[in-house]
């Protein structure tokens, strides 16, 4: 399913209107029609109101304006307030405004506080149509409209947001300021970025999407957006090919590099759950100290002991790891390793010389931070980094508050700029490749949120890589599978008390699910 960002969706409306020749109050008029069928579908018992349709400036106020003259033809008590100077209101916009109130509409012009708290106040509104902003919200929410974004969270009404809550940023899923916490966001033609991409997902309430008339076929391949949302069906598209006739070389050898004393779960989930992707053979190379450990935990992977010091890699391990390397088809590098300097260096040796593909996490997002100039250095071979919100947050400096409000732009720009594919843990995890394509996950649920489970996500993410994945693909399909175990699991038994171990079992039927029409 595409995801379209604001100018994306501009783009879609301009190519309608000045290419096909499709009239802008068409799209208008049955995107408020498809609002209005929407309201009395869901909210019949609310009939026949009262209604207040809150209306900003521009089209979104103007498919309001449409809603609120059907819903009043219908036989609803609708008032709709207009948060603008008539003067300014223009194009569609001012058409449907006009209509409205040619048909006896019930307009009010508000543009002082206190008078729009009062009438709030005087409507007590049964239903509240959220058309203040949609696509052209351009900055933060100050004054009036955030009164009316205030009053309309307030009231005890359902709230129907028109094309998106309003305060959301359809490009990213930011709150500017304020927003609207809507019950239903009816919206047109595609989903946008910010329905799906949280903190903007936490305040759509139901999405519906409708169609508005813009054609679908035939739209020029430079307005395609970059954005989509991994379901079942592309989860599906990104599955390797399983020859029939195979040894266990054909679906490749991973090398896990992982553990330390107190962490060796880490690399035995690794481990595991790489097998449990279709992996051919799993190496897990870890410090000789905890070497005996892992041969217990492990029974198919495969173990090698590495050079360390009191249980932490050191530089010694390096030539070991790099001969590993070379008969293997990935390199999944972090869950459990500790820190010191000479995992740091370790990290950088590894990362600028190895070019086979590598996911790293966990302690060696860690053992990144102050270091991130290597990732450039990487002579070849795709790299995945998958941080959760605190390790991204460590990684480029900032409060993990600061990278919740902001994940997809910076989970894109940071994939760009140092020529990554980052995978950013979350409700909705974001996958963003170097040439600006982005994912968005939506499956799994809460019981992930347990110790272990990252590890589980890099064996997996490892174990597509080594089966010949497709860097973007491996970590979108393997998020999408990961969170699709966590759902299986909570079918039998809820999320509270899921463990990592759990998970694993899940991904064999998981891939199997994917492997049904
Ligand atoms: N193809 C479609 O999806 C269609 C969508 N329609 C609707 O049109 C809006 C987009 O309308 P637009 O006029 O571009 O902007 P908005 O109505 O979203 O914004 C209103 C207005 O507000 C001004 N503004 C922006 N930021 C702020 C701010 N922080 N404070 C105050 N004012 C602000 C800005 O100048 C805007 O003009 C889309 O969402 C749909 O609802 C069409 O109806 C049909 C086709
Ligand atoms: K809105």
């Amino acid at each position: 399913m595409q995801l379209y960002s604001a100018a994306e969706m501009v783009a879609a409306d301009r190519y309608a209107i000045d290419t096909l020749g499709l009239p802008g109050a068409v799209l208008m008029e049955n995107a408020g029609r498809a609002c209005a069928q929407s309201i009395e579908e869901r909210y019949a018992e609310c009939f026949p109101g009262p209604v207040v349709v809150v209306a900003g400036k521009g089209n979104n106020g103007g498919d309001g304006y449409v809603i609120a003259r059907i819903l009043a033809d219908h036989g609803w008590q609708v008032t709709t307030l207009v948060l603008a100077d008539p003067e300014k209101i223009a194009g569609d916009a001012a058409v449907m405004l006009q209509i409205l109130r040619q048909c006896g509409g019930r307009v009010v012009f508000i543009s002082d506080e206190e008078i729009l708290v009062q009438r709030f106040d005087e409507l007590q509104p049964h239903l509240i149509v959220d058309a203040l902003f949609g696509t052209g919200l351009a900055s933060e929410v100050r004054g009036l409209p955030a009164v009316a974004i205030a009053l309309m969270n307030k009231a005890t009404a359902r709230v129907i947001a028109v094309d998106l809550p309003s305060g959301v940023d359809a490009s990213n899923g930011r709150i500017c300021g304020c927003v609207v916490r809507a019950d239903v966001t009816v919206s047109f033609d595609h989903p946008k970025i910010g329905h799906i991409s949280t903190p903007g997902a936490l305040y759509v309430g139901e999405l519906e999407v409708v169609d508005i008339g813009i054609p679908a076929t035939k739209r020029p391949t430079d307005l395609l957006p970059h954005a989509r949302m991994i379901d079942a069906a592309v989860a599906r598209s990104l599955v390797p090919e399983r020859p029939a006739f195979a040894h266990k070389g054909t679906f490749g050898h991973l090398l896990v590099v992982a553990g330390s004393p107190g962490k060796t779960g880490a690399a035995a989930l690794a481990g595991d759950a790489a097998l449990r992707s279709g992996c051919g053979l799993v190496t897990v190379a870890v410090p000789a100290s905890v070497h005996d450990i892992l041969e217990v935990k492990l029974t198919e992977a495969m173990t090698v002991p590495l050079a360390d010091r009191d249980g932490l890699l050191t530089m010694a391990a390096a030539d070991r790891i790099v001969e590993l390397a070379a008969s293997s088809q990935a390199l999944a590098l972090g869950p459990g390793l500790s820190q010191s300097d000479g995992l740091r260096q370790l990290l950088r040796r590894l990362v600028t010389t190895l070019n086979l593909p590598l996911v790293i996490d966990a302690d060696g997002l860690n053992l990144l931070v102050g270091q991130l100039d290597c990732l450039l250095e990487r002579q070849d071979g795709p790299l995945i980094l998958t941080p959760h919100p605190g390790e991204m947050a460590r990684l480029v400096g900032m409060s993990v508050a600061a990278i919740e409000a902001d994940r997809f732009d910076l989970a894109r720009d940071f994939a760009r700029r140092h020529r990554v594919i980052l995978l950013l843990k979350g409700a909705r995890t974001i996958i963003a490749a170097p040439d600006g394509r982005v994912h968005i996950n939506t499956s799994g649920n809460n019981g992930l949120s347990s110790g272990g489970s990252g590890d589980v996500l890099t064996g997996l993410i490892g174990g597509l890589l080594a089966q010949g994945c497709d860097p973007f693909a491996a970590a979108s399909l393997a998020a999408w599978m990961h969170g699709r175990a966590a759902e299986q699991v909570a079918e039998n038994r809820g999320t509270v008390g899921m463990t990592a171990g759990e998970l694993i079992l899940k991904l064999p039927l998981v891939r199997q699910e994917l492997a049904q029409p």
